[in-house]
């Protein structure tokens, strides 16, 4: 990376026998904002507090500008850290929340007015200076909580899921505000989050971490278009998984068979996760955005599977269909308010896959059985 400003090195972290951060690698731009994105468990919260100085790794290092912080303890560190409870003095009132980091600086009194004073201001938080936390909504004391981590002006700032604590709807606008805040900052962070919708929106870039390792990187679209593993294709967004068996695979001809038999032909598909030979179990791996249903089933281009329709949904800007294909349940979802129901329950219909949105997943075969439980038959 041109210009890596955080470095993680095989970082790695064990708590007695479990390996909570197993040799992870990532390099940060500088002013980016990253997403560290995994379920429960998974050890964001561990690799952030390794990033802070409030866990010592095993092994590995972390950089900022190519310093290592190994063997810093975390307030000489320029990292700041906004957590999911924000953690906020309650005995202090905003202004002083703001101000406690450079007071304890020993900054002199004169900048540490100043900075606090343009601080609130940047936050929106100036008429609330004087409240005390338990005098503010959820949103005025995650900006309180933001606020105190930005005024010491640290080069990194790493956030712990700062948003998971406020309803829905406020939750996405404030998306929004703390992006505009951190670009018109410039300040390089790291937000950890479990949830998916959060990294796509706001993330620059977005790592994905499952049992303590990072399964990919890359942009929100790069990982919703072009995952490359079984876990990443579920895990982000939604996908089907069906299960086939690969017949042929040869550069302009690629054949599978489903479990019932059924054949699909294809000129090309998108293989991730390594080649997958002839005769090896895999998945067709489509969003049920990309796929089409039809009862009469005209033929179009791409690859057509016959189901039985199982039933359908009216959604207000799509219709979801569920439909049976060789004994696993196919969700396909149609953008179109007129969509009347296709078909009743148990009527034979034709799938559409177009080619070009078929990702054919080594390794993808474990995941269609195990699968989504409301996936499965
Ligand atoms: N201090 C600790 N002592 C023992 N085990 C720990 C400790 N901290 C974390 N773990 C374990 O390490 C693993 C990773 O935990 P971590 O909190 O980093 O995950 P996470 O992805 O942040 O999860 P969540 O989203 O639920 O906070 C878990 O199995 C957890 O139980």
């Amino acid at each position: 990376m041109a210009d890596a400003h955080l470095q993680l090195v095989n970082l790695r972290k064990t708590f007695g026998e479990d390996v909570a951060v197993d040799h992870v690698d990532m390099a940060i731009e500088r002013g980016s904002f990253t997403c560290l994105l995994g379920p429960s468990g998974c050890g964001k919260t561990t690799t952030l507090r390794m990033i802070a100085g409030f866990v010592d790794p095993d092994d590995g290092d972390v950089l900022i500008g190519g310093v290592s912080q190994i063997g810093r303890s975390a307030h000489r560190r320029p990292t700041s850290i906004v957590f999911q409870d924000y953690a906020l003095f309650p005995h202090m009132t905003v202004e002083d929340n703001v101000a406690y980091g450079l007071r304890t600086a020993k900054i002199d009194k004169e900048t540490v007015e100043r900075r606090t004073r343009e601080t609130l201001e940047l936050m929106g938080l100036e008429g609330l200076a004087k409240r005390y936390p338990r005098q503010l909504s959820g949103g005025q004391q995650q900006r309180t909580a933001l606020a105190r981590s930005v005024v010491t002006e640290p080069e990194v700032l790493l956030m712990d899921e700062p948003l998971s604590n406020l309803d829905a709807k406020l939750r996405a606008r404030l998306r929004t505000d703390l992006r505009a805040l951190q670009q018109r900052l410039g300040i390089t962070t790291l937000y950890v989050t479990h949830d998916q919708e959060e990294a796509l929106a706001m993330g620059d870039a977005v790592a994905v971490m499952f049992d303590g390792r990072i399964e990919q990187s890359g942009t929100p679209h790069e990982l919703y278009y072009e995952p490359e593993t079984p876990f990443v294709a579920d895990f982000i967004g939604m996908n089907n998984f069906i299960p086939c068996e690969m017949r042929k695979f040869a550069e302009g001809q690629i054949v599978v068979e489903l479990a019932d038999h059924q054949r699909l032909e294809f000129d090309g598909a998108r293989i991730s996760g390594g080649d997958v030979s002839e005769g090896e179990e895999t998945a067709l791996v489509i969003r049920p955005e990309a796929l089409s249903v039809d009862v009469d089933g005209s033929a179009t281009a791409g690859a057509e599977i016959q189901g039985s329709l199982i039933g359908s949904q009216f959604l207000g800007p799509l219709r979801r269909h569920w439909v049976k294909v060789a004994g696993t349940e196919v969700v396909i979802d149609e953008y179109d308010p007129d969509l009347e129901p296709i078909a009743e329950p148990d009527d034979p219909v034709r799938v559409r896959l177009p080619t070009n949105s078929i990702t054919i997943m080594k390794g993808g075969a474990e995941k269609a059985t195990r699968g989504d439980p409301a996936l499965r038959t």
